[in-house]
């Protein structure tokens, strides 16, 4: 009896600490939330806030990392300066959690004080701007790496009369000019040519220099590639990986002539804005080599660190202490070593070498990228226009579909991501089923239809993570013109699922014959159809992010970028990446219930939507490469090849 109260007696005590804890703890949160716009997560996700553990409460790395690492592997710990916080993401949700419930609470001493840490859930680390004050691991930027002297004999060194080298690859881009040597650097293919070496190799003007870096451990073979640029004020260059299979890890960039700010982004959208003054040394190593973008946007002034002497390193959001400077002509020489055998970094996601075919490396880039812009274009502003009629296309669910939906049990949450007309959202009515999509006009039509529906974009869904037991991405995916966000919308609709929760994917197939039969796509033709499909190989002017090369981008006018070719409606594809042509029938015209192609007409608008088509195995592919799912079953469905995926986490 006795025991039994003493325990009963402890497990009441507890709680009163527990509910203590989880007090201040939402006390934390609250005040993170309120003054630094730091929103927590209330599921478990696998980086945390660590409130009172930042720089400002004079906690130090160390110290909080020798904590942090009792629960498991820190893979990242940012620590802006004069926060009162920092961001710890783990290995895994599992060890995030481990965190979560045993560390809550810790004490340490730091400068004389206790200091107790609180830990909540984040979706994102680095605040809400995604800015952080930390260069990117594996980054250095070493000041006065040259004299005045020397920079002025370099400068002088290059010749860039139109003839003055032709030892050398020398090319006048749109937004810069560069000069290669050693191996000329291809912009159409993204690598260098490595069986044919330039002659005359790295100039002997860049000797000591090279010999400093040897040296000082900077490097530790020489380079065998040097770039030359040179931006006028207003020029850039567009943000880039260098390719991986070209180039060896360590990448150095001498800044001559003036300083400038180059933005350094990771995958996961934090970015770095670093001061390169002019004379210094950029080492890019390890994962801000081989995992963050580096770009210059082109522009003729630079935010930058007030004061009067000019240091490197990042760009703080502190708004007391910045000012504008403006840009004057920088010349970088770049110095790398190219690679012989594959890449083995540890950064599979960014790594051509692990791509089959072997594809470069595609750019991140964010909201206003070319690939964002293509799909505005070609894919969001046609669904607007065409939402009406496009709709009265679509009323049949495929089996396949149906039979998902029906096989889930009453009250499961579903979310329909890329809903359209919301034909699968009534499939089940023993579901919670609701559908984003990101035309105003088709969630429109299934707010008519009295369907639950929000305006979204696949790849920033905003539901909290882990509500849905399963999702649907019917003929969405393969919109998106990059890998990488092809890959995004993956990742997005499995952050939506819970552990165990399910989602099915259909894309369009390259193959539209497959084990002999012809998808109904290719049999639906009809000899009008023949005659009056797209215009055949006709190129538009638009070309695809996915080939432009991820080094100039755009800016670049000497690369040859495949341009996108308008497909010919009921034929097999010709390529993966293409346009897809829509006859747009008058809106006052009754509405076709044949397909949406059958019954055009000379006289009918035609829009033009893009088209990622999938090849066999590609889909699968891409879900490999997406934590904590395993891929249940994988088919192909009149001319889509779809996948069911679980997530395990
Ligand atoms: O101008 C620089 O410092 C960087 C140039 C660069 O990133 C490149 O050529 O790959
Ligand atoms: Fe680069
Ligand atoms: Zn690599």
């Amino acid at each position: 009896m006795e025991s039994s109260l003493n325990g009963n007696v402890k497990l009441v005590k507890k709680s009163k600490d527990e509910k203590k804890l989880l007090r201040k703890q939402l006390k934390a949160s609250h005040t993170l939330l309120k003054h630094e716009g730091i929103n927590t997560a209330s599921l478990p996700t696998q980086s945390l806030v660590v409130a009172n553990g930042g720089l400002g409460n004079g906690v130090s790395r160390e110290q909080l990392q020798a904590v942090l690492q009792e629960s498991g592997c820190v893979e990242s710990l940012l620590m802006p300066p004069n926060k009162p916080y920092a961001f710890v993401t783990y290995g895994s949700v599992e060890e995030a959690r481990r965190c979560h419930a045993s560390l809550n609470g810790r004490q340490l001493q730091c400068q004389g004080q206790t200091v107790a840490l609180y830990f909540s859930f984040v979706e994102k680390v680095g605040g809400e701007s995604g800015v952080c004050t930390e260069l990117p691991p594996g980054l250095k930027v070493l000041e006065d790496f040259i004299s005045a002297e020397e920079e002025a004999g370099l400068l002088e060194a290059i010749d860039w009369a139109p003839q003055g080298d032709t030892l050398t690859g020398q090319k006048a881009l749109k937004h810069r000019r560069v000069k290669h040597y050693g191996y000329e650097f291809r912009y159409d293919n993204n690598n260098v040519d490595k069986d044919r070496p330039l002659p005359g190799g790295i100039p002997q003007f860049c000797n000591s220099v090279l010999e400093r870096c040897l040296r000082e451990n900077h490097i530790d073979v020489t380079p065998d590639q040097l770039t030359i640029n040179q931006y006028e004020p207003g020029q850039g260059i567009p943000p880039h990986v260098d390719t991986h299979s070209a180039f060896e890890d360590t990448i150095l960039s001498l800044s001559l002539g003036a300083k400038t700010v180059m933005d350094f982004r990771h995958p996961d959208g934090r970015s770095v804005a670093v001061v390169l003054p002019e004379r210094s040394l950029l080492v890019m190593k390890g994962e801000s080599r081989y995992l963050w973008t580096h770009g210059i946007t082109p522009r003729k002034f630079d935010v930058v660190p007030a004061g009067d002497t000019v240091s490197s390193g990042p760009v703080t959001s502190d708004p007391g202490d910045l000012t504008l400077s403006k840009r004057d002509t920088r010349t970088s020489f770049t110095f790398r070593r190219v690679r012989r055998t594959a890449c083995d970094c540890a950064y599979p996601s960014a790594c051509d070498s692990r791509r089959p075919g072997g594809a470069p490396a595609r750019l991140c880039r964010g909201g206003r990228g070319d690939a964002s812009r293509l799909e505005a274009r070609f894919v969001h502003r046609v669904y607007e226009e065409i939402s009406s009629h496009f709709s009265s296309t679509r009323h049949s669910p495929w089996p396949c579909v149906r039979d998902f939906l029906r096989s889930l049990p009453a009250g499961a949450v579903l979310a329909d991501v890329g809903c359209g007309n919301g034909k699968y959202l009534g499939i089940n009515p023993d579901l919670w089923a609701m559908g984003c999509d990101r035309s105003h006009s088709l969630v429109q039509i299934c707010a008519d239809r009295g369907l639950q529906a929000f305006v979204s974009d696949a790849l920033d869904v905003p539901l909290r993570s882990g509500v849905c037991d399963a999702c649907i991405s019917i003929a969405v995916i393969h919109h998106f013109s990059t890998q990488e966000r092809r890959l995004a919308a993956v990742n997005e609709l499995v952050r939506l699922l819970k552990p165990g929760g399910r989602a099915l994917i259909y894309v369009w197939a390259l193959e539209q014959e497959y084990k002999k039969q012809r998808s109904k796509y290719l049999k639906e033709k009809s000899p009008e159809q023949e005659e009056k499909g797209g215009p055949g190989a006709e190129q538009m002017t638009q070309s695809n992010p996915d080939y432009s090369q991820e080094h100039a981008g755009k800016d670049d006018p000497q690369q040859s970028q495949p341009k996108l070719s308008v497909h010919t409606n009921r034929t097999v594809f010709n390529s993966q990446d293409l346009l897809v042509p829509w006859h747009l029938k008058g809106v006052a015209q009754k509405a076709s219930e044949t397909s949406a192609d059958s019954e055009s007409s000379a006289s009918d608008p035609v829009f033009h939507r893009y088209y990622h088509v999938f090849r066999e195995g590609e889909l699968e592919n891409l879900c490999g490469r997406v934590k904590n799912i395993t891929i249940q079953s994988s088919y192909h469905d009149q001319g889509n090849w779809c996948v069911i995926v679980e997530k395990t986490l």
